[in-house]
């Protein structure tokens, strides 16, 4: 379990732009930051991944497993909202990176990754080079660069903002299924409600001004009864959440 206690982030003037936020992610668990823009989503995970801009001050803990952590750590893996795929690389040698830094050996990686570029609908763009693809292919390339890592804590920034109706319900269940087969904590920040109540566990809902969690929503029904009628309700309340704290 990833846990963070009091989370302050000012800015180098003294602006609070996230306030005492304090939360954990279970194992096995995905659970959804929303909120409105500008209430600091994008700022925790990048905190949590070791990214954040140095003149932003910090405050607070990240702890795994009750262990304090020093941020980057390898546990965790990160998927920034822009692809940031390098343009001089091939789509398999970006979507390789990954494993290679945390030294998997290159023809092992690159192997492992191939392997899922069918299911990421990259299969014929080994090659290719990141300028040579839509932007739902990077997307889902970078998103193939995060989830092939062994970290336990994956931290998704609107992993899905790029892609088309039917690849994003592909790629959400995939994310599920790999998730149930190979129990991880990940934080997924999204503005899509529907996709939240379609996937999560758990819904975080900010408000902004400064940052802060006013809501924790557990769903509790089973994925596979999850229908547009069933959830009609959870998605009410989230909307009228984020409606009165925009
Ligand atoms: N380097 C920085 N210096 C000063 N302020 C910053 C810096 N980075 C972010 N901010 C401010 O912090 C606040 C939170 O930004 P952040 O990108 O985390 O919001 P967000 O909720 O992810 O927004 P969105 O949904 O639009 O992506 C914003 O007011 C932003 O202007």
């Amino acid at each position: 379990m990833l846990e963070v206690t009091d989370l302050t982030i000012r800015s180098s003037s003294g602006t609070v732009l996230i306030e005492d936020l304090s939360f954990d992610l279970v194992t096995g668990r995905l659970t959804c930051l929303i909120g409105p823009s500008g209430c600091g989503k994008s700022s925790v995970l990048k905190w949590l991944a070791g990214v954040l801009s140095g003149e932003l001050r910090v405050a607070g803990q990240a702890r795994l497993h009750g262990a304090e952590m020093s941020l980057p750590h390898p546990a965790i893996a990160y998927q920034p909202q822009q692809d940031t795929l390098f343009p001089w690389l091939t789509i398999l040698e970006n979507a390789s990176l990954g494993l290679e830094i945390r030294r998997t050996g290159r023809s092992i990686a690159r192997d492992r990754v191939r392997a899922l570029f069918p299911t990421f609908g990259l299969e014929g763009h080994e090659r290719s080079f990141p300028d040579q693809l839509s932007g739902g292919m990077r997307q889902r390339a970078a998103f193939l660069r995060t989830m092939v890592q062994k970290s336990c804590v994956l931290l998704l920034d609107e992993p899905f903002s790029a892609l088309d109706a039917v690849t994003r319900l592909m790629m959400q269940g995939w994310l599920t299924g790999r998730l149930a087969e190979d129990p991880r904590s990940v934080l997924m920040v999204t503005h899509d409600l529907f996709e939240a109540t379609q996937i999560a566990d758990r819904v975080l809902v900010m408000a902004a001004d400064p940052g802060r969690i006013v809501s924790d929503i557990s769903i509790t029904t089973p994925r596979a009864d999850r229908t547009e009628v069933s959830l009609a309700e959870t998605r009410l309340s989230l909307r009228s959440m984020l409606l009165e704290n925009t």
